[in-house]
C-alpha cells in the first residue's frame, strides 16, 4: 500500500490484536461522520502521519443481540480483501474487550442516498458515469468470486473526486458455488429470481444495478408500490414504466437489465461498453476538463 503510512497497511493475515501494534490510541478522533444500526462512524486521523481515515466503531453487545457476528466476519473477510478504487478500503481492524473498530477509507463526498434526495434526480451525465464506476467495482468483485448482493444508493458513498464508492459489504458472498438461496437485501432491488426463492447467481447483481440506474435518472425506484404484494408480483414480471424525461440511452441500458431472466441480463463488461455509458462518462470528462481549464485561466489572470 503505497503512500499509507505502516499503521495503515492490511496484511494477508491481518490479526493486529495478536502483535498488540494497533489501537484506538493511534489515532486522533474527529467529527462523528454517521451512525449505524450497530455504532458510530467518526473521521480519524494517524497520529503518526496525520493519514485520514474514518474508523466505525462497534458494540460487541450489540452485534451479539443482533445476531451479525458472522455476518460482520464475512464483511471483514471480503471487504479487507478488495482494492479498487470505487470500492471504499478496509485498511485494518483490531478490538478491546468491548468494542469492534474497523479503519476504513474516508469518503469525503458523503452519502449517495444523501446526494440523490438533495438532488431528487441525477443528471444523465451523472448517472451514466456512475454505472461505470459501479460496473466497473462489481466486475472486480465477481472476478474475485464476491457477489455484493446489496446494492443500492444507501450502501454508495461518494469519493475525494466525486466518484462512487461502494462502502458496504453487509451482505455479500464468496460464491464459490456460484448459487445460494439466502433471502437477504431491500425489497425494492430484490432480484425476481430471489422473489422467488430460487437459487442466485452473481446476476442479482446486474438486477440491482438496473434498478439503481433507473433510480439515479428518476429518483425512485421502478417497483416501488403502495403495498409488498403489488411490488413482488412488478418484480416477478419485470412490470415497470418510465416518466417521459427518461431517454432512449438510458431506457436500452435499464431494459437489458431488468430481464427476468438472469441468465439474459446484459454482462458487466457490456454495461462499460454500452453506448449511452460511454457517452455520459466522455460528457463528465469533458466538462472536468473545461473546469479545470477555467480555474487554471482565472487563476493566470489574477
Ligand atoms: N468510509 C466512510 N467515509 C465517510 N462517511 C462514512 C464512511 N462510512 C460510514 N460513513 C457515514 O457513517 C454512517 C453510518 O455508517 P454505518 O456503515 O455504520 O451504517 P449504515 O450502513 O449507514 O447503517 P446500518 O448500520 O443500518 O447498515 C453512514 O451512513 C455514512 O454517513
Amino acid at each position: 500500500m503505497e503512500n499509507k503510512p505502516q499503521i495503515l497497511q492490511t496484511k494477508s493475515k491481518n490479526t493486529p490484536n495478536k502483535g498488540g501494534k494497533l489501537s484506538i490510541n493511534d489515532f486522533e478522533i474527529g467529527r462523528p461522520l454517521g451512525k449505524g444500526k450497530f455504532g458510530s462512524v467518526y473521521l480519524a486521523r494517524t497520529k503518526t502521519g496525520h493519514f485520514h481515515c474514518a474508523i466505525k466503531v462497534l458494540f460487541k453487545s450489540q452485534l451479539i443481540s443482533g445476531g451479525v457476528e458472522h455476518q460482520l466476519e464475512r464483511e471483514i473477510e471480503i471487504q479487507s480483501h478488495l482494492q479498487h478504487p470505487n470500492i471504499i478500503r478496509l485498511y485494518n481492524y483490531f478490538w478491546d474487550a468491548k468494542k469492534i473498530y474497523l479503519i476504513l477509507e474516508y469518503a469525503p463526498g458523503g452519502e449517495m442516498y444523501k446526494q440523490l434526495t438533495t438532488q431528487k434526480r441525477f443528471t444523465e451525465a451523472m448517472a451514466g458515469k456512475y454505472m461505470y464506476e459501479i460496473a466497473d467495482a462489481l466486475s472486480y468483485c465477481h472476478r474475485k468470486n464476491v457477489i455484493h448482493r446489496d446494492i443500492k444508493p444507501e450502501n454508495l458513498l461518494i469519493g475525494a473526486q466525486g466518484e462512487l464508492k461502494i462502502g458496504d459489504f453487509g451482505w455479500s458472498v464468496h460464491a464459490p458455488s456460484n448459487k445460494r438461496q439466502t433471502m437477504c437485501g431491500t425489497m425494492d432491488y430484490l432480484p425476481p429470481e430471489m422473489v422467488n426463492g430460487n437459487s442466485h447467481s452473481d446476476a442479482v447483481d446486474l438486477w440491482a444495478i438496473g434498478v439503481l440506474c433507473y433510480e439515479f435518472l428518476v429518483g425512485k425506484p421502478p417497483f416501488e408500490h403502495e403495498n409488498q404484494a403489488d411490488t413482488y408480483s412488478a418484480i416477478k414480471a419485470g412490470r415497470f414504466t418510465y416518466p417521459d424525461f427518461v431517454k432512449k440511452g438510458a431506457r436500452d441500458l435499464i431494459g437489458k437489465l431488468l430481464v427476468v431472466d438472469p441468465r439474459r441480463r446484459c454482462s458487466l463488461q457490456e454495461v462499460k461498453d454500452h453506448y449511452w455509458v460511454t457517452s455520459m462518462l466522455d460528457s463528465c470528462r469533458r466538462a472536468a476538463e473545461k473546469q479545470k481549464a477555467e480555474r487554471a485561466a482565472s487563476l493566470r489572470d489574477h
